[in-house]
């Protein structure tokens, strides 16, 4: 690894400011240690970002890939419905990379924990002799008895999404594929959707306050995510293809958007069902906060699956997305 010194890199990228008031020890003991808030449940996710796998030096910067594995995470944290508090990080560095490279992924980290008020209290640097490894561990809190399971989902429900969908896969195909990238503003918002996740924590939080929820966060493909829901919950999910919300950027780059947002993944956007009555709050809720939140489909009862009606014609959905082991 390229760091000199691994105490001074740990002092380096230690935080200057701390947001949140129940860390007792941050960085610099054995271990963390924090206080949880009264009549909260904690919390935890973990997700790695891998080069090669994850994103491809050449085409992210390092602050890029520190805000995305950062920001994939508190999505996570946000399909619980919960609040992000604080974070760790493991970072394997092979020799390709430099310390400035580092910095620069500590940047990006930074930028987003500030962004949510979030905590780095600890983690791990080693050397590795092959690619760039970062693991990513948030710790949060959400109200008890308040748990947007994926078991969650009822015959009669509402199916919802957040934002546009297939943005983020549109983005990496062009960054893999076109000689002249981001030379529109359309391919530069798509880009953008790929390497900077907005992650929905406010939108989660709306959701925590309904009476019941099933929620997920994007990461793998809607097609996927709601197969975890149907299988968790034992319904059927049935949606409309034309509901699908697809940003104008990716109707302009694709004819056929509907891939992208069924298969593609990393849009990592909330996908979710409610019932009608807490739909209708959710929707004015959002519409409070100027969320886009859209209704795709329903549940109905029967076997564990997805259908899908496109042009009147009503499918069973292909069980598709990002598996790490099927390629
Ligand atoms: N290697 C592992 N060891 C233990 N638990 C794991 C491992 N990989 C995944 N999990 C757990 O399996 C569940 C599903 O993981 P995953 O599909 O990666 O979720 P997500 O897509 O939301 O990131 C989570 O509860 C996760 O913590
Ligand atoms: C170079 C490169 N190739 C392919 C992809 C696409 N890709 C990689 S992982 C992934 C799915 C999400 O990652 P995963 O590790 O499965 O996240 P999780 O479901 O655990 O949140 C996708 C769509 C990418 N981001 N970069
Ligand atoms: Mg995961
Ligand atoms: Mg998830
Ligand atoms: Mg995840």
């Amino acid at each position: 690894m390229t760091v000199k010194d691994e105490f001074e890199f740990i002092s380096k990228i230690k935080p200057k400011e701390i947001f949140q008031d129940n860390l007792l020890v941050g960085i610099g003991d054995d271990a963390a240690i924090y206080r949880p808030a009264e009549r909260m449940e904690q919390v935890a996710c973990l997700d790695t970002m891998v080069e090669g796998i994850h994103f491809l030096k050449g085409l992210s910067s390092p602050y890029e890939i520190g805000y995305k594995a950062l920001a994939i995470n508190i999505s996570d944290i946000a399909a619980m419905g919960g609040i992000p508090k604080y974070y760790l990080i493991s970072i394997a560095i092979p020799n390709s990379w430099s310390e400035a490279d580092l910095y620069g992924i500590y940047d990006g980290l930074n930028d987003i924990a500030a962004h949510f008020r979030i905590d780095l209290i600890g983690g791990d640097t080693v050397g590795t002799e092959d690619k760039l490894v970062i693991s990513v561990t948030v710790l949060g809190e959400v109200e008890q008895s308040k748990l947007n399971l994926r078991s969650n989902a009822e015959p009669g429900d509402v199916v919802f999404t957040t934002g546009f969908l297939g943005d983020s896969a549109a983005g990496l195909s062009i960054l893999l594929n076109e000689n002249d990238k981001g030379n529109t503003e359309d391919e530069t918002y798509l880009i953008n959707r790929h390497k900077l996740p907005s992650p929905q924590v406010m939108t989660g939080r709306l959701i925590t306050k309904l009476d019941r929820a099933s929620l997920n966060d994007i990461s793998d493909g809607l097609a996927s995510e709601l197969y975890e829901i149907a299988e968790a919950s034992n319904v059927s999910i049935k949606i409309d293809e034309s509901r699908i919300p697809i940003s104008s950027a990716l109707l302009n780059f694709k004819e056929s958007p509907y891939e992208y947002a069924l298969y593609g993944g990393e849009d990592f956007e909330l996908v979710g069902t409610t019932s009608r009555d807490s739909w209708n709050i959710l929707k004015r809720e959002c519409e409070k906060c100027s969320i886009q939140i859209t209704q795709i489909g329903e549940v109905v009862s029967g076997e564990a699956k997805v259908l899908l009606t496109r042009e009147n014609e009503t499918v069973l959905l292909e069980k598709s997305g990002y598996n790490h082991f099927k390629k």
